[in-house]
């Protein structure tokens, strides 16, 4: 019978319907069905397991750190990149999505969408943002939209408010003045959704303006996490996305006023929080686990002393290109999308001097997101935040530069705060990049707090190296040294193993000497003092 997919029959001749309350509806409809044909019915709820494949990614883990133990060549392995290649993990847990789908709109697949954009912003008083301008959001709205694959924009617009924070959000006024425009822009039925650019909706407004406009809504949030799902690939990033949603839908079912949503046809039940509180329990820990795993490799990155650069700055600001500059990594890829770096990863360079380095590179920075989202973010930011120093990467084309540089600023302080009290911001390089797109091209700015480069051009480079070189060799107390040594003796093979060497030339008053340059820190020195203690060194 078609039912066998979902039900079973038990030994006392009823029925098992394996399926979940969410569906309740349609059960009561089975039950009506199953009625008229005089059979006996039981439902059972088949608890499902939360997130699906925990077991599976603590193999992974292990086996991860199995190979870090074992035989490595490549520098990316060496430095402890996590298990961005991990495909074991399954997060798919039909119960949950079913939850989302229903209380957020969000969407297991991506279907293609036209959007109507709506940029509410505030004109006067407290509420007004001062950072950037209403065109300047739109703009970022559109970018939003534009980053995931098949969304469209139909058409965008601004919409003055008095305030952000009445219930309905909109005034009766502006309601009509948005359905005229609406009509007027949808004659031919192509819009699917709107979107109204402000971090949250409360469940209240989004169901009132879905009822009004009679069109699915979605607030920032929902799309920045749309954007997130698609680009998450590895585990970390699609726990931490996993996360990401958590606040959003508990917020949304606390907004939920019980009577308003049973009759709109949404009922918030105690199961559903009871899967909510399952799988937050379970991504909490299984972040964690993540979280201790990242201190070892950071540990091991330590013990390896490699000096660390961690990149960071707003969303599309050329992070990932300067890196891939910097180290002539092929495999890296920039996007023109919006948060399409969602991993902190190892990237080994080298600087002028030939000292081997990692640059971090980081999940971007984007404003007007509510700290919920960003905090899923923070524990692989911990990285950034512990490392030697920080190139703060800005997009010198951008209208709105100067309100991304203030933010960036503004998220290091607070992350400072939320990861290390003690911790003080590592010292921070500003790069300006993209400068291929702006009018001083060809001609650089120069100035000792900026550095003025084109990732994609590869001009600036240079000097930018000097300045991480320089400061590198401060923070973390090396010295560049040359030393006088036995030509073939062991001292040319223990510097060779133990130091960086920047040159090497003969010594022009005795045939039997090297002059050799190298980067070398105080414990390697005291080594070296050590074990050859009679050579010549300046
Ligand atoms: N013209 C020009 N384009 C650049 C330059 N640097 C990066 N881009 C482009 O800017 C876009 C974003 O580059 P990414 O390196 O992915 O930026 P990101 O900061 O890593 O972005 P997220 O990972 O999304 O935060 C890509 O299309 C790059 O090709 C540059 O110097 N000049
Ligand atoms: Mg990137």
């Amino acid at each position: 019978m078609w039912f066998r997919n979902f039900a079973t029959v038990t030994k006392r001749g009823t029925f098992l319907l394996r399926t979940f309350p969410l569906r309740f509806n349609v059960e009561k409809s089975l039950l009506r069905d199953f009625r008229d044909h005089d059979v006996s019915i039981r439902l059972k709820y088949v608890q499902h397991k939360g997130v699906k494949g925990i077991r599976n990614r603590k193999a992974a883990y292990e086996s991860i750190s199995r190979d870090e133990n074992g035989e490595q060549t490549a520098m990316t392995k060496d430095i402890g990149n996590d298990g961005n290649h991990d495909e074991s993990v399954n997060l798919d847990d039909r119960a949950y999505e079913e939850l989302v789908s229903n209380v957020i709109n969000i969407s297991p697949t991506f279907l293609s969408q036209n959007v109507f954009i709506i940029q509410p912003y505030v004109k006067w008083g407290s509420e007004r943002n001062t950072l950037s301008t209403p065109d300047d959001q739109l703009e970022e709205a559109n970018a939003l939209i534009s980053s995931l694959p098949n969304w469209n924009v139909g058409h965008s617009i601004k919409i003055p408010l008095e305030t952000l924070n009445r219930k309905e959000l909109f005034g009766s006024g502006k309601i009509e003045e948005l359905k005229k425009l609406l009509q007027e822009h949808n004659t031919k039925q192509t819009l699917t959704c709107l979107f109204i650019s402000k971090s949250t909706l409360s469940f209240a407004q989004k169901r009132f303006l879905e009822d009004t406009f009679k069109l699915p809504v979605f607030d920032r949030y929902m799309v920045v996490i749309q954007i997130l799902r698609l680009h998450a690939t590895s585990a970390e990033a699609r726990l931490q996305v996993a996360m990401a949603e958590i606040p959003y839908l508990w917020a949304q079912m606390k907004d939920a006023n019980p009577s308003q949503t049973r009759k709109q046809g949404y009922l918030f039940t105690d199961t559903q929080r009871h899967i909510l509180k399952t799988r937050e329990r379970k991504l909490k820990q299984e972040l964690e686990r993540i979280r201790d795993h990242r201190k070892l490799l950071r540990n091991k990155r330590k013990q390896k002393n490699y000096p660390v650069i961690a990149v960071v700055g707003y969303t599309n600001a050329g992070k990932t290109s300067l890196i891939k500059a910097l180290t002539h990594e092929q495999s890296m890829q920039p996007r023109n999308q919006l948060f399409a770096t969602l991993d902190v990863t190892a990237h080994g360079g080298f600087l002028p001097c030939n000292l081997e380095v990692i640059y971090m590179d980081t999940v971007g920075f984007m404003s007007d997101l509510p700290t919920g989202l960003i905090e899923c973010f923070v524990a692989t930011l911990e990285d950034a935040m512990l490392a030697d120093i920080i190139l703060h990467v800005q997009d010198e084309s951008h209208r709105c530069k100067e309100a991304q540089r203030q933010h960036v600023e503004a998220t290091l302080q607070s992350l400072k705060n939320s990861i290390a009290v003690n911790q003080e911001i590592p010292p921070i390089i500003n790069v300006a990049n993209k400068i291929d797109l702006t009018s001083s091209h060809g001609h650089p700015k120069l100035s000792k707090d900026m550095f003025y480069v084109s990732a994609t051009e590869r001009t600036g480079l240079k000097e930018l190296s000097l300045e991480i070189e320089r400061q590198i060799l401060t923070v973390t107390g090396r010295r560049k040294i040359t030393m006088r040594v036995q030509n073939g003796g062991p001292e040319v093979a223990w510097l060779y193993k133990n130091t960086a060497v920047t040159n090497v030339k003969a010594d022009n008053s005795s045939a039997e000497h090297l002059l050799i340059t190298v980067v070398i820190d105080e414990l390697a020195m005291q080594q070296f003092k050590r074990e050859f203690i009679s050579a010549n060194y300046s």
